[in-house]
């Protein structure tokens, strides 16, 4: 069976890799996704000009319905991600995601990889926060095209951004009309569901302890937002922007429905925080059951073919 996928002329010979955020803070992690068998890429924990310790206390934590994070981007610096991406890139294709505090911060850091020996991807977070009492940067279509309309005036290597999910179908097409004005590489989709509340139901407390419990929603919970997500994108982007599908990925049938949804390549945030690495040996080899249910032996016979019923 086929599965590969290629985006601004990489061909990657697998089409799972890590969700940026898990399993991809140090050089010791990304050795392991570099290295398992059926990850087809890696990207880095988004990055900071400067190293970030986080927020502090419990940050993360995992429940039925899915995981929840207020991490606040802790991270080894630009610098150091930038270093492990040149020295593994000849490997693999590798994308690199950073996510500055600010507009300057972004084009700062697109400046210094511009400059550098970096040849893989850079995956541009737009859930990067705003100015404060505005909304993160993914939902202000203003603010989303200025940055990109700055950065395209100098950077040259394949980018692409990692969006929020949206919920109202004027937002999909605001987002889309923004992105189509731009040579995009790819979209990733969907990021954390914003701004989600979890309760210990032993202490009658939050799960976790940033802002007030309050974090960003993965796994089972963000499927169908994801599905939605990698759809509505695919139906009004460009064909040349390529996407990366996020969400809710626990087995290879939900790998699947994110192909048959738009979906380049499939990353996985929750399950490989929670399994490891030897998940993408597992999604490769259910994922390729599943095909051979349905008689497919190429992604591309039936990316993008959901049916409706109408
Ligand atoms: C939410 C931000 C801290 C602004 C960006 C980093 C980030 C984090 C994080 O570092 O808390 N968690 C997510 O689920 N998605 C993200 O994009």
């Amino acid at each position: 069976t086929t599965m590969t996928a290629s985006i601004a002329g990489f061909t990657f010979d697998d089409i799972l890799l890590n969700a940026a955020g898990v399993y991809c803070q140090t050089t010791e992690e990304l050795d392991q996704i570099l290295e398992a068998p059926g990850a087809g890429s890696l990207v880095t924990k988004s990055a900071t000009p400067m190293e970030r310790p986080g927020n502090p206390g419990v940050r993360y934590a995992d429940m039925a319905l899915g995981s929840i994070n207020s991490m606040g981007l802790p991270n080894l610096s630009l610098d150091y991600y930038l270093e492990y991406a040149i020295a593994h890139q000849a490997d693999k294709p590798l994308f690199l995601s950073i996510a500055g505090l600010s507009k300057d911060d972004n084009l700062q850091m697109l400046r210094e990889i511009q400059a550098s020996d970096f040849n893989g991807l850079v995956e541009l977070n737009l859930s990067c926060p705003n100015v404060p009492g505005k909304p993160q940067t993914g939902y202000d279509f203003d603010t989303t095209r200025q940055i990109l309309t700055e950065a395209f005036t100098f950077f040259k290597k394949p980018l692409g951004v990692k969006l929020p999910p949206y919920f109202d179908i004027a937002h999909f097409d605001m987002i889309a009309a923004v992105l189509n004005d731009f040579p995009l590489a790819f979209v990733n989709t969907i990021n954390s569901i914003g701004n989600g509340l979890m309760v210990n139901p032993d202490t009658d407390t939050a799960m976790i302890a940033p802002k007030g419990g309050f974090g960003g929603l993965g796994g089972a919970i963000a499927k169908p937002t994801a599905l939605a997500n990698v759809r509505g994108l695919r139906q009004r982007l460009n064909p040349e922007i390529k996407i990366i599908g996020t969400g809710g990925v626990k087995d290879g049938r939900d790998v699947y429905d994110l192909i048959l949804c738009g979906a380049d390549l499939v990353s996985v945030g929750t399950t490989l925080h929670q399994e490891g690495p030897t998940v993408f040996n597992r999604l490769k080899h259910e994922l390729e059951t599943e095909m051979k249910v349905k008689a497919y032996d190429d992604v591309a016979q039936f990316r993008g073919q959901l049916q409706t019923l109408d």
